[in-house]
């Protein structure tokens, strides 16, 4: 029993393809792309698009190198009709862009679309109407032949105005509206009736777009649906076989590649995939899913700030920030083990020099499509040593040792854990500050060292302790081990070196140095840090670092 009224549904019909061949294919080229953003986008809009939008939106199209785009449906509004007008009369259509015009098969809407695309030099004129089993029961009230008599009267009028418009290269484009809710034998006699009609030719092909109108089954379900055309239909030299998916389940993009693996030429979509109801497919993550494969998308898209932009002015909607590629947040790991696995994959790309792209979570390199790497790993209460690392690394130029990492890293989780809040690099690096860098109550002011004569070195080092300056000496195999040998002598402080790393500062103007000390003072192992353009002044802060902290925690 279910609370849900399942009853109500009844699953769709599969295609009886058991010789299917699209499971074996890959995709290996870009499709003809068709953008319906200023038509099917736009009839979606809550607030459609005025002249100054779809100029806008029509910029970033032709910009982007789509060369076929619906660009209304010119007699259903004024403004529709005069966009159309305004891009011929204007010479605005760059040659190798055709733009197309959607109508519905009756007689005056198609005479009125022919005043719209009057002059242009190459237009597809795209008929449509609803062939599903659905809608010819509850709204046309027709049966197969009455709704084939629509589709073809409407081609047979198209095909009468072409010599009305001489100087204008006519594309047909017919859509049986509904496809997937449409049984393929009458997809098929219907289709073969409007070729009929038109007569096309391998050199004139017309273009037949085969609809998921409503997303109604699984992808692997259109895509044997698509292969089923591909194969059955009639004069498939003399038509270009087009898809047109929508996105009600969810699976627009997969149905929209399965598609094409099955046999499809020509993709209609628009930018983000706004549409009807959950939208129309993606172009964008379509093309941006190819190229990840290697493909070249035959579209720019280098620039994807710049697509969401523009598409959110024009259509007055938000891009969501997990949307692929185009979200805010789709570049950026705030979980631990993923921020470690791209700091490793960073690291290990530096060192191969392959030019292979190979970051773990990360299936695309930010920077191909204008984004910046400041995104990438951002700190929470989810976040591990690695993000953090990752941070003082490319924002402030410290490579830290892996267990001060461990170490600083628990200061960030008390503070993440304590506001329940993103910490900043900025905040990070404040903290850091604090904990390591700022002066404690022994400070290295200045230092120099001088031989034994018994292969050891003498240190003077000028230092303020409690405030009072001094000077302390000591001697050690090295500075670090006299200055620690000087601190034991002159203020009873026993502090242990167990481990020392140097590196020079990757950033920042002056050729600085850091350099890190394992220490064990009192029993407790802490990290000091000490930054100088000095590399002998930066060991001497670390370890002075290191006292002052475990000072501090002595008197905690
Ligand atoms: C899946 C899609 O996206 S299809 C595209 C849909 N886009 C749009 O509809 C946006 C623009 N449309 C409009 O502005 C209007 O629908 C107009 C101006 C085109 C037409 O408006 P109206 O004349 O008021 O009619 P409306 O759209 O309600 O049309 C319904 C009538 O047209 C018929 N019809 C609908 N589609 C078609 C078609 N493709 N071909 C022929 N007749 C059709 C219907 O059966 C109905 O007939 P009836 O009045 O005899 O019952
Ligand atoms: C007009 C047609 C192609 C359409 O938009 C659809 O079926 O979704
Ligand atoms: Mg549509």
């Amino acid at each position: 029993m279910s609370v849900m009224p399942i009853d109500k549904y009844r699953p769709v019909q599969t295609v009886a393809l058991h010789d299917r061949q699209w499971p074996n294919r890959v995709i290996d080229r870009a499709p003809i792309w068709c953008s319906v953003d200023l038509r099917d986008g736009n009839q979606a809009l809550i607030e459609p698009m005025g002249t100054d939008r779809k100029q806008r939106m029509w910029d970033l199209l032709v910009r982007l190198g789509f060369k076929e785009i619906e660009v209304g449906f010119p007699a259903a509004s004024q403004t529709d009709f005069d966009f159309v007008r305004h891009l011929i009369d204007n010479d605005l259509i760059p040659d190798g862009v055709t733009v197309q015009v959607l109508t519905q098969s009756r007689e005056e809407l198609i005479r009125r679309t022919f005043d719209a695309i009057r002059g242009a030099k190459r237009a597809i004129v795209h008929l449509y109407n609803s062939t599903s089993t659905l809608q010819r029961r509850v709204v046309f009230g027709l049966d197969r032949d009455g709704i084939t008599e629509i589709a073809v009267r409407g081609t047979k009028l198209i095909k009468e105005l072409v010599p009305t418009v001489p100087e204008t290269e006519i594309v047909f484009q017919y859509s049986p509206e509904s496809f997937t809710g449409t049984e393929l034998d009458y997809a098929r006699d219907i289709c073969g009736a409007v070729l009929d009609a038109w007569q096309p030719t391998p050199q004139h092909k017309a273009i037949l777009n085969l609809p998921a109108t409503v997303e109604m089954a699984t992808p692997n379900v259109y895509a044997d649906q698509i292969e089923w055309c591909h194969r059955n239909f009639a004069r498939r030299d003399s038509f270009v076989l087009s898809v047109h998916p929508h996105n009600d389940r969810g699976t627009g993009i997969a149905a929209t590649e399965l598609a094409l693996m099955a046999g499809a030429d020509r993709v209609e979509g628009t930018l983000f995939g706004n549409g009807e109801r959950t939208g129309n497919v993606d172009i964008v993550t379509l093309g941006l899913n190819m190229f990840t494969q290697g493909v070249n998308p035959e579209l720019d898209l280098h620039d994807v700030g710049d697509i969401v932009r523009t598409v959110e002015y024009c259509n007055q909607l938000p891009v969501h920030p997990r949307h692929p590629y185009g979200g805010e947040l789709v570049f950026t790991a705030f979980s631990g083990s993923h921020q470690d696995a791209i700091k490793k994959g960073f690291a290990a790309m530096e060192k191969s020099n392959s030019g292979l792209w190979e970051v773990p979570y990360l299936p695309i390199d930010p920077q191909d499509i204008g984004c910046s790497y400041e995104a990438v790993i951002r700190v929470n209460s989810q976040s591990g040593k690695g993000g953090v690392a990752y941070l003082l690394l490319t924002d402030h130029g410290l490579d830290l040792p892996r267990k001060l990492q461990v170490e600083f890293s628990q200061v960030i989780q008390k503070l993440a854990d304590e506001t329940g809040k993103e910490i900043s690099s900025k905040v990070i690096w404040h903290e850091f500050e604090q904990e390591y860098l700022v002066p404690g109550r022994v400070e290295v002011i200045g230092h120099t060292t001088l031989p034994t004569g018994r292969g050891e070195r003498h240190i003077e080092a000028q230092v303020r302790i409690d405030g009072v300056e001094k000077t302390i000496r000591g001697e050690g195999n090295g500075p670090l081990n006299a200055f620690v040998d000087a601190l034991k002598r002159e203020i009873d402080i026993d502090v242990d070196i167990a481990d020392y790393r140097e590196h020079a500062l990757r950033s920042g103007s002056d050729s600085s140095a850091a350099t890190y000390v394992e220490a064990q003072i009192g029993g407790k192992t802490l990290f000091g840090v000490g930054i100088d353009s000095n590399i002998v002044m930066a060991s001497l802060k670390a370890v002075a670092g290191a006292v002052n902290r475990g000072l501090r925690k002595a008197a905690a």
